[in-house]
């Protein structure tokens, strides 16, 4: 597994070795012990996720707050995203900056999203599976968000406005000047 930083403290691009054969591949997808080894911390994920989108699907930008918080180490098994991770921690000095970065089936890049900042993807492809682990569990009542549009931080989607579709929740979010 190959890390690299990114311009968000804390948050980090993983790669994973594919091994090859003429049966086809495999890699190892998440290991606990080389996992805290590369982000120089003890993460425990307790929660493993599924969703199946098509294209044009923006889901987030979401993050549960207080004890219930998450981190997250996501990436798409099928398909193409467009992946974004705000950093919410007030006393970061990259506190409101956000990171995009394609994960796909092919590249197979995972992003670790750490407690503390809100997380979203775009599906570029006609379809997606993403999966993701989380280090919290999953608390209705700690949910929060940020509007995916929102015109502070103004992510690039990728998508056009016709092709985007979210769900009623995520289209009632505040926007990041409302919410703090
Ligand atoms: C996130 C989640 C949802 N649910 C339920 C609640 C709801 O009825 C249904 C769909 O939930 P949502 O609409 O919130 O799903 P979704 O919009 O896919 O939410 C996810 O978005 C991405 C961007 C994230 O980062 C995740 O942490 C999570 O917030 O699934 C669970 O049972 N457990 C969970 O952990």
């Amino acid at each position: 597994m190959k890390i690299t930083e990114t311009k968000l403290k804390d948050c980090f691009i993983l790669e994973p070795h594919l091994f090859k054969d003429d049966r086809g591949y495999f890699f190892e997808s998440f290991n606990q012990k080389q996992f805290n080894n590369l982000i120089g911390k003890s993460v425990t994920f307790v929660q493993d996720n599924e969703s199946f989108s098509t294209k044009g699907v923006v889901r987030g930008l979401h993050f549960q707050t207080g004890y219930f918080a998450q981190a997250k180490l996501v990436r798409a098994v099928k398909g193409a995203v467009l992946d974004v991770a705000v950093d919410l921690r007030p006393k970061s000095p990259t506190f409101g900056k956000h990171i995009s970065i394609e994960l796909t089936e092919e590249n197979k890049k995972q992003l670790f999203v750490p407690r503390g900042f809100a997380h979203g993807f775009a599906v570029l492809s006609k379809t997606a599976i993403f999966s993701y682990k989380c280090d919290n569990y999953y608390n209705k009542k700690s949910e929060a968000g940020i509007m995916f549009n929102d015109p502070t931080l103004n992510i690039n989607w990728k998508l056009s406005n016709e092709e985007i579709l979210v769900s009623e929740k995520d289209a009632d979010l505040p926007t990041l000047k409302e919410y703090f």
